[in-house]
């Protein structure tokens, strides 16, 4: 079902962003690539399907990935047949490896990986049938998708107390905040990490925010296409920025209090990975004396991980770069579009595009997540995370 979207009615807003559609045992997912001119959604009917709609970034957002990932699997094997409960356990735990290789930084899809797989192992030791082993997948990829909402209130809940605290040691009674990339419905369940913050924080009855300004977030455009989007189907009064003016807007504009980030993967120490141009993000809000606060869910944290040196950070195609509009590479492979239409660089340039970055804890003001608050204790460059897990 494809439509074009037109102006917005805050009524509807919930409904034009879902990202993710479940109802047993069918999956929808809104095609992010045709975002904002276009609400498509794609049936995923397999894991093959979901592991391209998350390598293609027809969804995205680590949250989403690791929940299109365990939902197109159930989708699947609700679909299978299995004559014994040690075939739907292989077929599972094979699949879900498959899914695991779909991108390598956020954290949450091997954490959902590695969970489901253990739940499915230790099934089939007491299942009779092959039935069974797929009820208790079903069932534990459905869960995921409710407990992602419930942890983005709360980090929400949790986010905007801490600002609203920040601000009273401030001094300052009305605030504005920038964020980077897309945190919010759209890179989720529902609701948001740092973009959930956001929105909590607008919805408290005499709220303290006036403003937020996003960064358009080369290449792949999650700002100035995804975060516009839902910032304009909330209501919520925005403005769009170049990446490159976040410094000199940060001079210029002394009530932004706040840059509030997601994160794909948080190491031990509180390093962060997050999508590319956040680390430099944080270099500003230190420079200008900003609070730099990073919003994600405590599955987030991966405590394997002593600090962002191990973090393995994605590259993409050049072509995100030196065409117009990255992702439509694909229409220009399919004869859709002539590439010389579309190129911004000369036919032959090299790109380098690394999807993410890592920000040491020390430039990092707060890790939010849905359990708490953490700060690094005074005199601390890095954070201690241990109580989270
Ligand atoms: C709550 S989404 C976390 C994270 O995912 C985004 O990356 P991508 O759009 O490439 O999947 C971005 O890094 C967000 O901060």
């Amino acid at each position: 079902m494809s439509q074009k979207v037109s102006s917005f009615s805050s009524s509807s807003a919930s409904a034009k962003l879902l990202a993710i559609r479940w109802n047993r045992p069918h999956l929808s997912i809104l095609n992010q690539l045709l975002l904002p001119h276009v609400s498509e959604y794609i049936d995923i009917r397999s894991s093959t399907a979901g592991h391209h709609a998350i390598a293609s970034m027809q969804t995205r957002g680590a949250p989403a990935i690791a929940i299109v990932a365990a939902l197109s699997l159930a989708a699947e094997v609700s679909q299978k047949r299995f004559s014994t409960a040690i075939e739907a356990r292989d077929f599972i735990t094979e699949r879900l490896d498959y899914l695991a290789t779909s991108r390598p930084t956020a954290v949450n899809l091997f954490d959902a990986v590695t969970k489901l797989k253990r739940l499915v192992v230790e099934e089939a030791r007491v299942a009779e049938t092959g039935d069974q082993v797929v009820a208790i997948y079903v069932d534990a990829a459905e869960v995921m998708l409710a407990k992602d909402v419930q942890d983005n209130r709360a980090i929400g809940s949790n986010g905007a107390e801490y600002i609203e605290r920040m601000a009273g040691e401030l001094g300052v009674g009305r605030i504005k905040v920038l964020t980077h990339c897309n945190t919010g419905a759209l890179a989720t369940a529902g609701h948001g990490t740092a973009l959930g913050i956001i929105r909590s924080l607008y919805q408290k009855s005499g709220s303290i925010l006036e403003h937020v300004y996003f960064g358009e977030t080369r290449p792949y455009n999650q700002g100035a296409r995804l975060t516009a989007y839902e910032l304009q189907c909330e209501e919520i009064p925005a403005t769009l920025v170049c990446d490159s003016s976040v410094s000199f807007l940060l001079k210029r504009d002394p009530s932004i209090v706040a840059i509030i980030v997601g994160a794909d993967r948080v190491a031990r120490n509180g390093d962060t990975a997050n999508k590319i141009g956040t680390y430099q993000l944080a270099i500003a809000a230190k420079y200008h004396g900003r609070l730099f606060i990073v919003a994600a869910p405590s599955i987030s944290v991966d405590m394997g991980i002593g600090s962002g040196e191990d973090i393995v950070i994605e590259e993409r195609g050049q072509e995100e770069i030196t065409m117009a509009s990255g992702f439509v590479g694909d229409k220009v492979a399919q004869g859709v579009l002539e590439r010389e239409t579309l190129c911004v660089a000369p036919l032959g340039t090299r790109a380098w595009n690394p999807s993410f970055d890592v920000t040491p804890a020390e430039l990092v003001s707060a890790i939010v997540t849905e359990k708490d608050v953490f700060v690094k204790a005074p005199g601390k460059n890095v954070f201690d995370l241990a109580g989270l897990k």
